[in-house]
């Protein structure tokens, strides 16, 4: 197996810093167990997809980085604020600096009664931004986005495309370190989800801001250095993809699968790999020169 890090690409310092999270819901007597132990580290300026199939987990992850769920054990820590012990104005001034949300949801993402500047102004508002200078710079951060042209319209007056755009210059306009997106194009056409997407992307690019997004949406996750899958609560795989110049000028991007390891060194191997060498309880791991195998149980059975 390659040796592989989870650490962030390029070595940039780490932003985001998830170890052994736990976030337990309780349903009456029934325990529902979202995070098991995730492990996940998120560079300074780096910008990741998040997937995995329903109910992996994901969200529950968004909502700990958001500051909007507590987690039961573990670590979380953001931009140095540890997440797992924030007292009530922390995690109010957290929310309102820290951090940027977008949700699938495009109704969900702007007041229906405020024009997309006042949308932008609120959490300038908030913040205690005079009132002189708010819709100035919220007719910047819209121009940013591509929507200057929206400014007076109601969310009800522009399209999902140009609502989710506001509701990313909403999420920028406090200048947050971590902008977090939920499904952010999971309501559109592709050719709109592309262009959410980039805006995304020109957040990162261009405002140094540090992007998480959770996506069901192949042309986002392929489009990105590094997809992380949860599975069952933990970090499972992370695909690294670089863009590879052949000789011909023609360049190509290159995909590699990794498994996670966590600090204890515990590795997941996939059920197709277990099914197709019958391995089962036990295993036998040898070291060579430049790998680690992990071998059937002859005895076994
Ligand atoms: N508030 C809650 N109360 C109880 N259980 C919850 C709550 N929120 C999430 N869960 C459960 O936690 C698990 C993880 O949910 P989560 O929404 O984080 O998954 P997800 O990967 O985002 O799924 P999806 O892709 O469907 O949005 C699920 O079993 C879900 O039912």
């Amino acid at each position: 197996m390659p040796a592989t890090t989870q650490d962030a690409d390029g070595g940039a310092r780490p932003l985001v810093e998830c170890e052994s999270l736990v976030r337990i819901h309780q349903h009456g007597t029934v325990e529902v167990q979202a995070l098991q132990g995730l492990d996940l580290t998120v560079g300074a300026g780096e910008m990741i997809a998040v997937v995995g199939p329903s109910g992996a987990g994901k969200s529950t992850l968004l909502a700990v980085l958001a500051g909007a769920d507590r987690p039961t054990a573990g670590r979380a820590r953001v931009d140095g604020w540890d997440l797992t012990d924030l007292t009530r104005a922390q995690r109010l001034a957290y929310r309102r600096s820290v951090v940027g949300f977008v949700r699938q949801q495009t109704a969900r993402n702007l007041v229906p009664y405020l024009t997309a500047r006042g949308n932008v102004e609120q959490p300038l508002a908030l913040a205690g931004h005079p009132r002189r200078t708010r819709a100035a710079r919220a007719d910047e951060l819209l121009d940013a986005v591509g929507v200057a042209s929206c400014a007076d319209r109601l969310p009800a007056q522009m399209s999902g495309g140009e609502q989710q755009r506001t509701a990313i210059a909403v999420a920028l306009a406090n200048g947050p370190r971590l902008l977090l997106a939920d499904e952010p194009t999971g309501e559109l056409d592709s050719a709109t989800a592309q262009e959410v997407f980039g805006t995304l992307r020109a957040a990162q690019r261009e405002a140094g801001v540090t992007v998480v997004v959770v996506t069901h949406d192949p042309a986002v996750s392929d489009q990105v250095e590094r997809t992380v899958a949860v599975r069952d609560g933990r970090t499972s795989t992370e695909t690294l993809r670089r863009t590879e110049v052949a000789d011909d000028g023609a360049a190509r991007v290159i995909a590699q699968e990794y498994a996670v390891m966590d600090r204890a060194g515990r590795v997941q191997v996939p059920r197709e790999y277990r099914e197709a060498l019958a391995l089962t309880r036990r295993v036998r791991l040898a070291l060579e020169a430049d790998r680690v195998s992990l071998l059937p149980d002859r005895q076994a059975g």
